[in-house]
């Protein structure tokens, strides 16, 4: 019998610091030492719903399998309830619950409903329901909320031509989701509900609550596993571990596919509901598109501009996924990390609302590639390889899942000493460094609600090490700003990964600005795009205006700072905390 575990819950999470950490966990850590009132002050411990930092007694315990993972208490619920779900009897329609999967092609939760709805011939209902609490406790950005209500307005159309509804409704309080949908379900008279598996832990905690409220009440709800091409928990290494680095877990990952090609199949979208569904349910069709809550609202302005950027729903995807692939897919390995123009696909808004599935992008690239995952041409299997770390974050999170609760990847980096200063993070958001690749990508940001992830490396080191900033403070503005903010792989890119794999950033992996700058905007026209103050500057200079005469004297005309900090000071203090951290 294996061995029982203790259960972990929102509740005990969600005490400050963990302060009801099982004392069966490791304790040979030092815990979190941050000035508790110099964080609050800056906005880390003001995070909805969360505390300011779970204490490293806890991580550790999830990681020697004292606490049981929110993945296991989901995998757990559904093996209880999996006779009585089983059993149920057909029921008179059947729900499909969306939630980061707004497509109806290639959709495996939806595909399964349908096929439920089909073999017994009732109608299918799609359901999607937000929650103001949701978006606060995940910091989701305007300009996401946008996009995502944006795309229910094309799902809905979409659907409706098949004659399936989709229902639409606000819930302010997340915690009352499950009963609520229990409640739809017996109102609907639904015995069926599926709905695809988000890997954050509220949310898989959410699901095992509602995988157990629906059993009791005779409803099968069936979590699929879909928004990655290879699940969490599939790949492992030799030790039977969960790997920690990307390159072995990529080349397990392509492996896994070579062996078991149905992965990379594509579910057809539903087919359409029996004659009469639009008459006897005719109420759910006419259900209006939920609003933004008013914290999470646009200027006209701005809905126009992203409107503009990202016209959303899966069409859109598509003819994105395909001219990107078909124009410029063979030279993406070279042209990736080019800032001027635009040499990637732009596709992450609609991989994060789930317009697009990862598996429709990797199989399109196979298709093209000659039907090759791993040889063939460099710049699709470049691309494929980056499509996959957005799978590897997610394979993170599900196995470490305390980095949901404002904690690094390794716990024993915990105990860095960080600045707080409010005028560097200003500067930094405002783009008024006096770096000019920092300031440029900070205001692509702020224009764009998107960032190249070059200059995303360059702005996160450049806030974690030249400032020495919280990096969790960077880690939520790009959240609250980014129209793709997701939560695995933003904490990916701001606390775990680095492609070495042996430098766990944001730690010891320190860019130099300028080099950056110079490497991959060597002619400053990304930099005079975004910085108009520097436009006149020509040649080299503008890359750091103010080691340069006529340089200098155009930034000072036109009223751009000077670098608030030096570069090679700053590199030492931050080598000198990272070492002094890791020695305490
Ligand atoms: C500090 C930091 C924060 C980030 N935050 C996010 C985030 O909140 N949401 C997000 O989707 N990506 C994030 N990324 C990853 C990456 O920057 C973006 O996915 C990418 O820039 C999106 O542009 P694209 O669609 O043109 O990408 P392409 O280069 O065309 O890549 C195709 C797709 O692969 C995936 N991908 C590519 N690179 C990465 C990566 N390093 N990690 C994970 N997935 C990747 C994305 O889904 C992307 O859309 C972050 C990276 C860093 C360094």
């Amino acid at each position: 019998m294996p061995p029982k575990r203790k259960t972990s819950n929102a509740d005990v999470d969600n005490k400050p610091n963990g302060s009801h950490a099982s004392k069966k966990g490791r304790t040979d850590l030092q815990e979190p030492h941050h000035n508790a009132k110099q964080t609050e002050d800056f906005g880390i411990v003001l995070r909805e719903f969360y505390p300011p930092e779970m204490s490293n007694e806890r991580c550790m315990a999830y990681n020697d399998g004292t606490i049981q993972r929110p993945i296991e208490t989901l995998e757990e619920a559904c093996r209880d309830t999996a006779d009585k779900r089983q059993s149920v009897e057909a029921g008179k329609a059947v729900v499909h619950w969306f939630k980061s999967d707004l497509r109806l092609s290639d959709n495996r939760g939806l595909h399964t409903a349908s096929q439920i709805a089909r073999d017994n011939k009732i109608p299918l209902i799609g359901l999607y329901i937000l929650s103001p609490e949701d978006f606060a406790a995940h910091s989701t950005s305007p300009a996401r909320v946008d996009f995502t209500i944006r795309t229910l307005a094309q799902l809905q159309r979409d659907l409706a031509e098949h004659d399936i509804p989709l229902y639409m409704e606000t819930q302010e309080k997340r915690n009352k989701i499950p009963g609520r949908i229990v409640e739809l379900c017996k109102k609907w008279e639904v015995k069926h509900l599926r709905g695809n598996t988000e890997y954050e832990v509220d949310e898989l905690r959410r699901d095992a609550k509602l995988v157990r409220l629906c059993a009791e009440s005779d409803i099968d709800f069936t979590p699929i596993p879909d928004t990655c091409v290879v699940s969490p928990g599939a790949l492992s290494s030799q030790q039977g571990k969960q790997y920690a680095v990307y390159t072995p877990w990529f080349r397990s990952w392509l492996a896994f596919l070579k062996e078991n090609p149905d992965y990379l199949e594509l579910s057809e979208e539903p087919g359409s509901n029996p004659g009469d569904s639009r008459k006897k349910l005719s109420d759910l069709f006419d259900c209006q598109l939920p609003a933004s809550p008013k914290n999470k609202e646009l200027s006209k302005e701005e809905k126009e501009r992203f409107e503009k950027m990202y016209p959303a729903g899966e069409h859109e995807a598509f003819r994105r996924l395909e001219k990107f692939l078909e124009e410029k897919g063979q030279q993406y390995a070279e042209g990736r990390n080019i800032l001027p123009g635009e040499h990637t696909s732009l596709l992450s808004p609609y991989f994060a609302s789930g317009a697009l599935s990862a598996r429709t992008a990797v199989a399109t690239a196979k298709r093209m590639n000659k039907n090759w995952l791993d040889r063939g041409d460099q710049g699709y299997m470049t691309w494929i390889s980056e499509v996959a770390w957005r799978d590897f974050y997610k394979h993170v999170l599900a196995h470490w899942p305390f980095i949901c609760m404002n904690k690094c990847f390794k716990p024993e980096h915990t105990n860095i000493e960080w600045e707080y200063d409010t005028e560097h993070f200003q500067a930094w958001c405002d783009g008024k460094t006096g770096f000019p690749i920092v300031d440029a990508a900070m205001r692509q940001l702020r224009h764009c609600a998107w960032m190249h992830n070059r200059t995303r490396m360059v702005v996160s080191s450049f806030l974690s090490k030249d400032l020495m900033i919280d990096w969790r403070r960077g880690e939520r503005y790009f959240m609250e700003n980014l129209i793709d903010g997701d939560f695995a792989s933003n904490h990916g890119g701001w606390g775990f990964g680095s492609s070495t794999g042996v430098d766990p950033q944001p730690y010891f992996r320190i860019f130099n600005p300028l080099r950056q700058s110079e490497r991959f905007d060597p002619n400053g026209e990304y930099i005079r795009h975004w910085v108009p103050e520097l436009r006149d500057i020509e040649g080299k200079a503008i890359h750091d205006p103010y080691s340069n005469q006529d340089g200098a004297k155009v930034a000072e005309k036109n009223g751009y700072p000077r670098p608030i900090v030096d570069h090679a000071e700053s590199r030492t203090r931050a080598l000198d905390r990272f070492k002094s951290a890791l020695q305490g």
